[in-house]
C-alpha cells in the first residue's frame, strides 16, 4: 500500500473501526487525537502500535445521540446482518449510507503509564480513502467490521477523470476554490500549503481536503463522505466552498461599511482609547493626556489670533506625542500654558475719562508737583480726544523716593487701568527684554510678555522703571529692543524670542522712570518725553509726611491717630538728623518704624486691659443690695466682663491717651541721630579740606575733598570712585596753584617747600559714588590753597564750578539738586559759577531764603569768598 491518500491500491476486507463522535474525517484530511478509553486504546496498541508495518484502521462517525444506539445496535442488528449496513437518525429512520475513511497513522506516541496501569496513546491520522461498512463485530475488545471499498482506484479514477463533466466540474470546483485563497490571503491568514495544494492536487482530491479544511458543519462533512460519486463530490464541494466564500465577503462588506461609517473624530476616539488602554497595560499615568484635554479647551478660549492658534494647536501635537517622562515634556508643556495664559483678546474696559476727578486724584495722592500733574493732565486730555493717539512715553526722571512710581501708578487709576511695573534695573541682557529662544536650557519669556502674563490684560499701564540702568555687553542691547517695544509702530507685533509668535502690545500704555538722563540711549530718548522730578525741600517733605505719608503708614500698620500722634517738630527732626535724601523714601520707612514701635505698645496695652478685665469678671460677680447693707441671695445687679476682642479694641482703649512722639522715642525707636548739621564744620577745621556739591545718580550730593601732602617728588595721587575727568580737573588745579604761588603768597617758607618737593594727596572719600563729572575743579583748587596756605575753608560754606587753567570758573550741571543737597546738609553759603545764574530760577523760594548763593566767575573770587576774613591773599571778589 501506497501513495496518496485517494490514490488507493486495495483495502483489506475487515478493519478495526474507531467511532468518531461528531466528527468526520475526510480522505487527505490529518487529525490528532488522544485515546484514552480502554477500547480506543486497545484498539491503538494492536492495530497501530504493534504492528511494524503502519496499520490501517476504519475511522466511523457517529452523532452523539447515535453513539449509544449504535454500540447496542452494532451488537444486535449490524452485527453478522449484511445489507443493513445504515446509519440510523435520531427519528429512528435508517438510511443506507454507512460510511467510513479507512485511515492510516501518520505519528504515533504512547503516554507514561498511569500508577493504576492504564495507558493513553497519542494518534496523528489522516484520512485514506472511503469504504462501507458491510458488518460489524463487537465480540473482541474492540469493533471490526468487514468493509468494502468504495473510492476508486489509482487506475479507475484516472479513467473517470477524463470524462468532461467531470473535467468541468473540477475546473469549476478550483475556481472558486482559488477565491477562497485569495480572499483568505488578503487578510493575511497563512494559506501557503493550500495555496501549493491547488496547483498540484487532482480537482476531487481538492474537494475532501478543502472541505475538511474549511467546513465545521457535522452534516456537511459527513454528505461530503457520502458523496461517493466523482461528480456529486464535486457539486458538492463547490457548493459548500461558495457559501463558505460568500460568508467571508460579506462579513468584509460589513466591515468595510462600518469602518466608512466612523468619522475622523469617531476614529481618533477609537485610537485614543487604545492608547488609553496601552498606557494602562504600561502603568503610565493617563492624568497628564487629561491635563492636555483642559489645556487645549483653554486655549480654545483665549481667542488667539488664527496664526497663533495654528502654531498651538503644531505644539498641542507634538505635546500629546511625548511622553511625560521624556526631556523636553516639561518645557513644551510650559510653553503651551504660557500661551493659554497670555490675554490674547482680555482687555480691561477703560472708562470715560473724567480730567477733573483725575486731577483729583492726583492732588489726593501727591503733595506739590505741580508742573509735573499739569503735564499729566495735558497727557490725559490728549488720551481723552484720541484714544488711539501715538502720544510720546512720559518718562519721569528724578532722585529715588521723589514719587515717580506711585505717579505712575495714579495714571493707571486716572484711567482705570491695571498697572504693572517691570524693573529694569541691571538688565544687561536683550533676552531680558525679548526672552530666550526656545532651544535655551530653561529658557524663559521676557520680562515684557512675562509682565502680561501676571497682570491678565493687554492693556495695562506698564512701567518701565529705571530705564536708565539697562547696560549693553556681548550678550546684547536691551536698549534697542526697548526701542522697538516703544515704537507705535513695531509694538503691533511685538516679537519674543521665546514666545515665538507676534504679541500686540500697542494697547500698553507705556510710562518709564530713570535716575538719570544721560546712560539713557538718544534714540530711546527720543521716542520719550522726559519729566523732571528733582526731589523735595525739608518743607515740601514735611507737608508730604504730614498728608500722605504717616495716613498710609497708620493704615498699613493697623493703627489710627488715636493710638500714635507724631507731631511736626517730630517729623522736622527725622527729616534733618535722619535722611539727607532728595526723595522721602527714608522719611517714609522711619515713620513705619515709629508706627511698628506703636503698634507693638498698642498689642501690649490691648492685652493688659484683656487681662483686667477678666479678674474683675471673677470678683465682681457679687450682689450689690441697694441700702448698702448685703444679703444673701437677694442679687440686684451682676456684673459681666467685657469683650475686648478685635474690633472691641479700638473702643477698649479709646479712653487711653495716644502716645505722643517725643525726641527721646524717636531716638529710642531709630536710634542716635545720624546727622547733626555739624559735619561740615568737623571736617572742614583742618586745613586741606573744602566742600564740594556734585551731582550724582541719586541726585545732588555734598561731597568733601581732602588734600594732604608728604615727602615725596613733588608727585599729584588722586584716590576715591574717580572717573577720567575728575583726575584731569585735579591736574589742572595744581598746575594752577603752582603758577599762582607766589601770587597767592604760597611760594615761600612752608608753603613753598609744600609746592615743590613734597607729593599732593588728594582724596574724595565720600562712599563709593562714582564720582566722573568736571565740576569738582573749583573745590579742588580751594583744598589745595587751603593746605599750602595752611587756613581752613569757611565752615558753611560749600561751592560747586569747573575752571579753566587761566582760573575762569566755568558753569555746571543740577544746581538745582545740588542747592537741594546743601540745604539738606544745613550748609548755608552756596559759591556758584557766576553763569549759573539763571538756573537758580528753579530753586524753590524758601531755600534760596535759606541758602545764601554768591556767584564767581574767576578761581581768585571763590578763593576769597572761601576763606574766613583775614586771608594774606585777600582778593576783590567780582561778584
Ligand atoms: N509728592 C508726593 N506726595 C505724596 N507722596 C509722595 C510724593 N512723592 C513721593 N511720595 C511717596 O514716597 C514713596 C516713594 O515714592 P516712589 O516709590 O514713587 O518713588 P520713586 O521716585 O519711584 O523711586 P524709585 O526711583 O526708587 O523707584 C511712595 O510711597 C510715594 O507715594
Amino acid at each position: 500500500m501506497a501513495g496518496a491518500p485517494g490514490d488507493v491500491a486495495e483495502l483489506p476486507p475487515r478493519l478495526a473501526i474507531m467511532l468518531f463522535r461528531n466528527r468526520v474525517l475526510l480522505p487527505g484530511a490529518v487529525v490528532r487525537i488522544r485515546c484514552t478509553s480502554p477500547t480506543n486504546v486497545r484498539l491503538v496498541e494492536q492495530e497501530l502500535w504493534q504492528k511494524e508495518d503502519r496499520g490501517l484502521i476504519g475511522v466511523l462517525p457517529v452523532r452523539d445521540l447515535q453513539h449509544s444506539a449504535w454500540e447496542s445496535k452494532i451488537k444486535s442488528s449490524c452485527n453478522g446482518i449484511p445489507g443493513k449496513n445504515s446509519r440510523v437518525f435520531p427519528d429512528g429512520s435508517r438510511k443506507n449510507v454507512c460510511r467510513g475513511v479507512a485511515a492510516r497513522a501518520l505519528h504515533l506516541s504512547r503516554g507514561m503509564e498511569k500508577p493504576s496501569g492504564r495507558v493513553t496513546y497519542t494518534v496523528v491520522l489522516e484520512g485514506w480513502c472511503r469504504f462501507s461498512l458491510k458488518d460489524m463485530n463487537a465480540r473482541g475488545s474492540y469493533n471490526t467490521a468487514r468493509i468494502g471499498q468504495l473510492d476508486m482506484t489509482k487506475a479507475e479514477m484516472e479513467q473517470a477523470e477524463k470524462d468532461p463533466e467531470v473535467q468541468l466540474l473540477g475546473r469549476q470546483f478550483k475556481v472558486v476554490a482559488s477565491e477562497l485563497i485569495s480572499a483568505l490571503e488578503q487578510k493575511q491568514r497563512t494559506v501557503g500549503r493550500t495555496k501549493i495544494l491547488l496547483e498540484t492536487t487532482s480537482a476531487h482530491r481538492l474537494a475532501d481536503i478543502f472541505v475538511a479544511n474549511f467546513e465545521n458543519n457535522f452534516e456537511d462533512r459527513l454528505a461530503m463522505l457520502d458523496a461517493v460519486d466523482l461528480k456529486q463530490r464535486l457539486v458538492k464541494a463547490t457548493e459548500i466552498i461558495t457559501r463558505h466564500l460568500q460568508t467571508i465577503k460579506v462579513a468584509e462588506k460589513i466591515s468595510q461599511k462600518v469602518e466608512g461609517n466612523l468619522s475622523k473624530s469617531q476614529k481618533e476616539f477609537l485610537l485614543r482609547q487604545q492608547m488609553k488602554a496601552i498606557k494602562e497595560e504600561l502603568g503610565d499615568n493617563d492624568e497628564d493626556e487629561d491635563d492636555v484635554v483642559a489645556l487645549e479647551k483653554k486655549m480654545q478660549n483665549v481667542g488667539m489670533p488664527a496664526n497663533v492658534w495654528k502654531h498651538t494647536q503644531r505644539e498641542l501635537r507634538r505635546l500629546r506625542k511625548m511622553q511625560p517622562q521624556q526631556p523636553g515634556y516639561g518645557s513644551s508643556r510650559a510653553y503651551l500654558e504660557l500661551l493659554a495664559e497670555l490675554p490674547w483678546q482680555i482687555s480691561s474696559e477703560e472708562r470715560e475719562l473724567d480730567l477733573v476727578a483725575a486731577k483729583e486724584r492726583l492732588d489726593s495722592e501727591h503733595y506739590g508737583l505741580g508742573k509735573v500733574k499739569k503735564r499729566i493732565i495735558e497727557y490725559l486730555a490728549v488720551r481723552k480726544l484720541k484714544p488711539d493717539a501715538r502720544g510720546p512715553v512720559l518718562c519721569f526722571v528724578g532722585p529715588p523716593g521723589v514719587g515717580k512710581t506711585s505717579l505712575a501708578s495714579s495714571i493707571a487709576g486716572a484711567l482705570g487701568r491695571l498697572f504693572i511695573r517691570i524693573s529694569l534695573g541691571g538688565v544687561k541682557d536683550e533676552a531680558d527684554i525679548r526672552g530666550h529662544r526656545r532651544t535655551y536650557i530653561g529658557s524663559m519669556p521676557g520680562r515684557l510678555i512675562e509682565g502680561i502674563k501676571r497682570v491678565g490684560v493687554n492693556n495695562p499701564v506698564m512701567l518701565l522703571d529705571e530705564i536708565d540702568k539697562t547696560g549693553t555687553d556681548v550678550r546684547g542691547d536691551p536698549a534697542s529692543a526697548l526701542l522697538e517695544v516703544l515704537d507705535p509702530e513695531q509694538n503691533r507685533t511685538f516679537n519674543d524670542h521665546y514666545l515665538n509668535v507676534p504679541f500686540d502690545l500697542s494697547k500698553v500704555v507705556f510710562v518709564a522712570t530713570a535716575n538719570r538722563i544721560q546712560p539713557i540711549s538718544p534714540p530711546l530718548l527720543d521716542r520719550m518725553e522726559v519729566i523732571e522730578l528733582p526731589g523735595y525741600t525739608s518743607e515740601e517733605k514735611l507737608c508730604i509726611a504730614m498728608r500722605h505719608l504717616i495716613p498710609r503708614v497708620f493704615d498699613q500698620h493697623g493703627i489710627t491717630v488715636q493710638h500714635l500722634k507724631i507731631p511736626e517738630a517730630m517729623v522736622e527732626l527725622i527729616i534733618q538728623r535722619y535722611t539727607r535724601e532728595a526723595g522721602v523714601r527714608n522719611l517714609e520707612r522711619h515713620l513705619a518704624a515709629l508706627a511698628r514701635a506703636a503698634a507693638v505698645k498698642v498689642a501690649e496695652r490691648e492685652h493688659s486691659i484683656h487681662v483686667a478685665r477678666e479678674v474683675q469678671a471673677e470678683t465682681t460677680t457679687t450682689t450689690v443690695v441697694e441700702g448698702g447693707e448685703v444679703a444673701d441671695g437677694e442679687i440686684d445687679m451682676e456684673v459681666e466682663a467685657m469683650g475686648v476682642h478685635g474690633r472691641d479694641l479700638a473702643n477698649a482703649i479709646a479712653g487711653v491717651e495716644p502716645w505722643h512722639v517725643d525726641e527721646a522715642m524717636v531716638e529710642t525707636v531709630l536710634g542716635p541721630p545720624k546727622f547733626d548739621g555739624k559735619e561740615a564744620a568737623e571736617r572742614v577745621s583742618t586745613p586741606g579740606v573744602a566742600v564740594g556739591l556734585v551731582w550724582t545718580a541719586v541726585g545732588g550730593e555734598v561731597q568733601f575733598v581732602e588734600a594732604t601732602a608728604m615727602t615725596g617728588k613733588g608727585d599729584l595721587h588722586l584716590t576715591g570712585q574717580l572717573g577720567d575727568v575728575i583726575k584731569e580737573s585735579a591736574q589742572i588745579a595744581l598746575t594752577w596753584v603752582r603758577a599762582r604761588a607766589a601770587e597767592l603768597k604760597l611760594a615761600t617758607g612752608a608753603g613753598r617747600g609744600l609746592m615743590d618737593s613734597r607729593d599732593i594727596h588728594i582724596h574724595f572719600p565720600a562712599g563709593a559714588v562714582p564720582k566722573d563729572g568736571p565740576s569738582a575743579g573749583v573745590t579742588l583748587v580751594t583744598a589745595l590753597v587751603s593746605l599750602l596756605g595752611k587756613r581752613c575753608v569757611r565752615a558753611d560754606t560749600a561751592m560747586t564750578g569747573e575752571m579753566t587753567l587761566r582760573g575762569l570758573v566755568l558753569p555746571v550741571g543740577g544746581v538745582k539738586d545740588k542747592i537741594l543737597a546743601a540745604h539738606r546738609f544745613g550748609i548755608k553759603r552756596v559759591i556758584l559759577p557766576e553763569r549759573n545764574f539763571k538756573d537758580l530760577q528753579e530753586v524753590p523760594a524758601n531755600i534760596l531764603a535759606n541758602v545764601e548763593i554768591l556767584l564767581a566767575r574767576r578761581m581768585e573770587d571763590v578763593l576769597h569768598e572761601a576763606f574766613e576774613g583775614g586771608c594774606p591773599w585777600r582778593i576783590q571778589a567780582r561778584m
